[in-house]
């Protein structure tokens, strides 16, 4: 195990009826809020008034910033940042998924920021400032409710980039799972794929001596595999949803890290299906998973090994590691596929057309994979048996 250090501010008001708890929590920071929703489902589920009325029983000011779509655009963060900086306001509040609470983030440090927002995705090093955000969750999917991380998309350049600073993890975040109830089969799927790929990405590791993580992980797996049935039987079970829920948190808020090299090629890879393409994120992930995790296998197979035995309980009988490690695999294509993800980009009618581009994309700039470093080719032949 490497040494490392674990810090993780954000504190975390976990199950039914915790909103009653928003006024307090805001008041901490402030009175006046920026509110950041997004394309009109926090208002179906009726917690938009529900937000409103508790900021404004607290004699909380309020402004905002809806309409923010999922691959969530910059420019929604300009817009948010103007705001706040016209009205001094004091904790930007995002509720809804990940793109709503990614943009929130973004305005949060942006606000702090000497120049146009797009530079802090784009410049060497990160924003380290920001002021005080908030989260409300409705989907369990990305983890940004309790790390650091926000994934921006910027439309003219064709580029899905992503800041990481403690600067904005929320000061607080509110989940209850009653919310996720109504997320759209479709984007619980593609929830419960995201989960399972930031676990992949912090699981495929050659750091030796992880025991703890690797387990922590393999635990955050079996679990969604048996919730994910559940939840998709019955999108209202509310202890499945739950479990959901804690298994998104954990999967990114730098617990199952701990001590290890990590990878995030699939992710990088998957960010530019995203910003060429806006396909969502989860349905990337699903089809680019299985392929890398063949793509790079044999740079150690005991991993792959102990992921197809503890996680979906592959016999190694009578069989070499390189079986096992495929059946494994195989297993992994079979459970998304059960679920109904996407399994080729054909599947969004994307073809062959900019699959250099992208492979050039992913690699500019940046040293690509922990599991296998990748080059350009390399990550060309994971689009292409992609296709
Ligand atoms: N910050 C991070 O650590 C991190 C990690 C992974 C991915 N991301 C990024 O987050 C974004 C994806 O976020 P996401 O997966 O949470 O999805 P999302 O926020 O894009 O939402 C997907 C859709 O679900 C709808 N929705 C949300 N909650 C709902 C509810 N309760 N009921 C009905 N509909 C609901 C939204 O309106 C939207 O149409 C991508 O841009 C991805 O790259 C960020």
């Amino acid at each position: 195990m490497n040494n490392f250090t674990f810090h993780n501010p954000t504190e975390l008001l976990f199950g039914k009826g915790m909103i009653k708890q928003l006024g307090d929590r805001v008041k901490k920071f402030g009175n006046s809020v920026l509110l950041v929703t997004g394309g009109g489902s926090v208002k179906r589920i009726g917690l938009y008034d529900e937000v409103i009325g508790i900021l404004n029983e607290n004699g909380i000011d309020i402004h905002e910033v809806s309409g923010v779509k999922p691959n969530p655009r910059i420019d929604k963060v300009r817009e948010g940042v103007k705001i706040c900086r016209e009205n001094n306001v004091d904790l930007v509040l995002g509720v809804g998924g990940g793109s709503t609470i990614d943009t929130a983030k973004s305005i949060a440090a942006g606000v702090k920021f000497d120049g146009d927002p797009w530079e802090m995705f784009t410049m060497d090093g990160e924003p380290d400032k920001a002021i005080p955000v908030g989260a409300v969750l409705t989907l369990a999917a990305t983890g940004t409710e309790m790390n650091g991380n926000a994934v921006i998309s910027n439309l003219e350049t064709n580029e899905k980039l992503a800041i990481h600073t403690p600067a904005v993890n929320p000061r607080f975040s509110i989940l209850d799972p009653v919310y996720t109830c109504t997320v759209p089969e479709e984007h619980t799927v593609y929830g419960i794929v995201d989960i399972a790929a930031h676990v992949y990405e912090q699981y495929f590791s050659h750091t030796p001596g992880t025991p703890v993580q690797d387990r922590w992980a393999e635990s955050i797996l079996i679990t969604l595999r048996e919730e994910s049935k559940k939840v998709l039987d019955n999108p209202e079970d509310y202890e499945a949803r739950a479990n959901i829920m804690l298994c998104g948190t954990m999967a990114l808020n730098g617990l199952i890290a701990m001590g290890k090299e990590t990878d995030w090629a699939s992710h990088a890879i998957e960010h530019e299906l995203s910003a060429f393409y806006d396909i969502p994120h989860g349905g990337g992930l699903a089809i680019i998973f299985p392929n890398w995790m063949k793509y790079v296998m044999d740079e150690g197979l005991d991993k792959f090994v102990q992921y197809a035995v503890r996680v979906f309980g592959v016999s190694t009988d009578d069989k070499t590691d390189r079986e096992v490690a495929l059946e494994g695999i195989e297993k992994t294509r079979q459970w998304f596929n059960e679920m109904g993800a996407p399994s080729r980009l054909a599947d969004y009618n994307i073809g062959e057309e900019k699959l250099e581009i992208m492979a050039e994309s992913a690699v500019s700039n940046k040293e690509l994979g922990g599991y296998k470093k990748l080059t350009k080719d390399d990550v060309y032949q994971i689009l292409k048996m992609s296709l």
